[in-house]
């Protein structure tokens, strides 16, 4: 068949008509230079049914050809996918029970483990591209993986889709060949061939030279109008050229890609992932990556798009979980998140812990430990004084350490000072003649007491229980929950850490201990982490101790080791060399030390300061500042892909320009691009979206419908009171017109409770809520539980309460106006927001 751009596409068997012509129409952006589904004027031309290696023949022998070439592939696979699972029962019957066997073992079973899952997560859609060259060379199959034929000299049967011998599929274009003749994409059900479509690239087409149209179009259109399934697809047969551009942009400095609503924006995050993965493999594996999507449904909407790109290993988190230990997605009121989210708070929390470093205001009496019996001194008191304590403070807080690892200091100054106080009580001083300063000088006449003695004191005062309780009320070890905790529900602590907040904000901070934490508090609670700092001494203690119990053991075999070899070899004269001389009892321990095979990102999900190879964020115009500053932390050497759109922040301390939300971390080194096409939504519903795009920011330009439906939004006007109603019978005829495709239903929140109750009485299994179930049919969310997400059809209901419970005027509306793939419904009560008018 021919499909409406004027490419060759042969279809096979049950695939007939799975080319372009499934929906497509005429874009109205042709004069902008994008290739528009014209019938034959597009860069691509048609091959008139040559075959694939460039001879004559009909539909039937490129499909045979094609489908010859497709079993080869499959086959190897399938040897491949045997030779990995023989290793992966070899090692599981293998029964050796020593340190080293065990690891080894380990290793191989996670290794094959792993190339087994691959090998089946790349069955659908193997191979689904061949390149033909101008030069006399052999065609080039692309696909999800490299696939060599090791009996011919490891000739390249597939080339893997991220190496460069593969690019051309994705930028050779008329005007810039690259050495490509024609292009083909094969459109595969399992491992059957059922359809095949032909651009011929050395065409003489000077009318489309010095623009970019579109790769591949027939096959981009056909995987576009295609029904929604509720999880989201890879896109690796049919990436455009601007989207190639960005996907292989170099690892290292921060590169920002701002797009309109469907623009590819996530698809182009998730394929760089693995693009990254692929070609610097060995750091990144060490590393590991990071993802972060806007919530939770958005993270399992996209989670089979990386392992069917054979790719997995990669760390997905919401900002809610990006501190180890906590999950939420509990939102703050837009008040509130607004004084969470914003910088000011890292001087909020500093004072909040020089807050819990306190001085008394009169001297503080603390009975000491009846147990101590070195020196007598059970029964007695020791007096913490104020200054002795303000000193030892000061010392303590000019260390720059911590709040908890300077505690140790601050405790050692206060037991260098009380144990003169008793040593003044109980003896005379050692070192009278020595400067002390502070009330703790020692006084004169009584007994003598020697420095071992005061040593002695001080570390019965070190361990004496009631002084550490007494210690802790001035200067407590913290976890960052509790110092969160103690400072939202105290009035006075938070009008002592935040003097600059007005009182009404503050007020906005105030929380019962108890209240769950809130996606805000997360950064925070990362911020107050790194000013507490980790007392990891007991940690590092017991290790020390473990090591040490490790070379004692190794000294023990190697004493061994060494007796019997001086046994077997005593009446030889030729010299040997002895075990000992070869390794050390230290070198020994190590190596019975067991290796972390964790991946790197089940080792960083529960490490907060594991630092990423690479950082990914998605709808990162959400972030805030200081969800920024968590982030960066994790991500010190700056390598970092950012995609979002400025159009649709929903968030009021979200980021309003790029340039200003990363000028504290890039000092001007921002690589940006930007994605202009829109590849979701058709050009009809874009042009109600532009209208609105308007009022949210005329500078911005509206994204480019690559394609157009022919079907009008509609808006519908019923009173408030129906629109519940009104909604049910509709999502009933949608449900019948998308088949197999998805309804998603946009309300305010508000109506949500209301509209998902009317909603279930026609459909019982619609999702709704933070954890709707995409995969159901029909879903009921509110705009931001929308962000991200598509549908087929999409219902917006009552888009002036929408507008009116938005934290930044229209964005909201504009995300749930450009949610849809196919159709768009309004219903409303007769308000309607500006540019949505008639
Ligand atoms: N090159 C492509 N080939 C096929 N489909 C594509 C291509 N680029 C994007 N798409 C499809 O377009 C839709 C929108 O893509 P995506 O969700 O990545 O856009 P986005 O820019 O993140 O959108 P938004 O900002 O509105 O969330 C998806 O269904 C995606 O698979």
């Amino acid at each position: 068949m021919t499909a409406p751009d004027g490419s060759a596409s042969t279809a096979a068997g049950r695939g007939a008509g799975t080319g372009a012509d499934g929906g497509a129409g005429t874009g109205p952006d042709r004069g902008a230079g994008l290739a528009g589904v014209d019938g034959g004027t597009g860069p691509a031309g048609v091959d008139g049914g040559a075959g694939p290696a460039g001879g004559d023949g009909g539909d039937a022998t490129v499909v045979a050809v094609e489908q010859d070439h497709l079993d080869r592939l499959y086959g190897r696979l399938d040897e491949l996918r045997g030779e990995a699972q023989g290793r992966l029962s070899g090692a599981l019957r293998q029964t050796g029970n020593t340190p080293s066997e065990r690891a080894e073992r380990e290793s191989v079973v996670r290794d094959a483990n792993d190339q087994v899952a691959m090998l089946g997560a790349v069955e659908q859609g193997l191979c689904f591209g061949r390149l033909d060259f101008t030069a006399d060379e052999p065609p080039r199959y692309v696909g999800r993986i490299g696939i060599f034929d090791e009996a011919n000299g490891y000739e390249p049967l597939l080339v893997d889709w991220r190496a460069p011998a593969a690019r051309p599929f994705y930028l050779a274009t008329a005007a810039a060949p690259e050495g490509v003749r024609r292009r083909r994409h094969l459109d595969t059900r399992g491992r059957r061939i059922v359809d095949v479509t032909d651009e011929v690239l050395d065409l003489d087409d000077a009318a489309h030279a010095g623009h970019e149209g579109l790769t591949g179009e027939a096959t981009l259109l056909a995987a576009l109008s295609r029904s929604r399934t509720g999880r989201m697809r890879d896109i690796v047969d049919t990436i455009q050229a601007e989207q190639d551009r960005v996907i292989r942009a170099p690892l290292a400095g921060m590169l920002v890609v701002q797009g309109g609503p469907g623009t590819g924006k996530t698809a182009v995050a998730l394929h760089r992932a693995a693009y990254l993965l692929y070609t610097y493999r060995e750091q990144l594996t060490r590393q590991g990556v990071l993802l972060v999507g806007p919530h939770r449904t958005f993270l399992r909407y996209i989670e089979h798009v990386l392992p069917a790109l054979a790719e997995t290993g990669v760390l997905a988190r919401t900002v809610g979980e990006l501190y180890p230990g906590i999950a939420t997605a509990v939102e703050e009121t837009p008040e509130a998140g607004l004084v969470k989210g914003a910088t000011s708070m890292v001087e909020v929390l500093r004072t909040a812990v020089a807050d819990r470093q306190r001085v008394p205001d009169e001297p503080v009496e603390v009975r000491i430990d009846d147990s101590h019996q070195g020196f007598g001194f059970q029964h007695d008191t020791v007096v913490l004084e104020p200054e002795t304590v303000a000193a030892a403070r000061e010392r303590a807080r000019r260390t720059t350490r911590p709040h908890n690892l300077a505690r140790e200091v601050f405790v050692a100054e206060i037991v260098d000072a009380l144990g003169w106080q008793v040593a003044e009580r109980l003896g005379d001083d050692p070192y009278a003649d020595q400067a002390l300063g502070g009330n703790d000088a020692p006084g004169e006449g009584a007994l003598l007491l020697n420095e071992s003695d005061v040593a002695e004191i001080r570390r019965e005062l070190a361990t004496d229980s009631r002084l550490a309780a007494a210690l802790d009320e001035l200067w407590p070890t913290l976890t960052p929950q509790q110092l969160l905790t103690d400072l939202y529900a105290s009035d006075d602590r938070l009008a002592a850490a935040a003097p600059a907040l007005p009182e009404e904000r503050r007020a906005l901070l105030r929380r019962d201990p108890g209240a769950p934490w809130t996606v805000a508090d997360v950064p925070l609670l990362d911020e107050a982490a790194e000013l507490l700092g980790v007392d990891d001494r007991a940690r590092r203690e017991r290790e020390e101790r473990a090591r040490r119990r490790r070379i004692e053991y190794a000294e023990g075999v190697l004493e061994v080791a060494a007796g019997s070899m001086s046994q077997e070899f005593e009446d030889e004269e030729t010299e040997v060399l002895e075990v000992t001389d070869a390794l050390t009892a230290e070198q020994l321990a190590e190596r019975q030390v067991e290796a972390d095979r964790r991946t790197a990102a089940e080792r960083a999900a529960v490490d907060r300061q594991w630092t990423f190879g690479h950082v990914i964020v998605d709808e990162a115009q959400e972030l805030s500042p200081m969800a920024w500053r968590a982030l960066m932390r994790r991500c010190p050497t700056r390598s970092l892909t950012v995609v979002g759109d400025v159009a649709q922040t929903a968030d009021e301390s979200g980021t309003r320009t790029w340039a200003d939300t990363f000028a504290p971390y890039v000092d001007g080194r921002l690589r940006t691009a930007e994605l202009a096409t829109s590849y979701r939504t058709p050009a009809e519903i874009l042009a109600v979206a532009a209208r609105l795009l308007a009022h949210i920011d005329p500078t911005l330009t509206p994204p480019r419908a690559v394609r157009d439906t022919g079907d009008e939004p509609w808006f519908r006007c019923v009173p408030g009171d129906l629109i519940a109603t009104e909604v049910a019978d509709t999502v009933r005829t949608e449900v019948a017109a998308v088949g197999d495709g998805r309804v998603g239903v946009i309300v305010p929140a508000g109506r949500a409770g209301a509209v998902a109750a009317a909603v279930r009485a026609v459909a019982p299994d619609a999702a709704s809520g933070d954890d709707a179930d995409l995969e159901r049919g029909v879903a009921v969310l509110t705009a931001r539980q929308a962000k991200g997400l598509e549908f087929d059809t999409v219902l917006v209901v009552a888009p002036d309460e929408i507008v009116a419970e938005s934290r930044r005027g229209y964005s909201d509306l504009y995300v749930a106006l450009t949610r849809t793939t196919n159709r768009l419904g309004v219903i409303h009560s007769g308000q309607l927001p500006p540019g949505l008018e008639s």
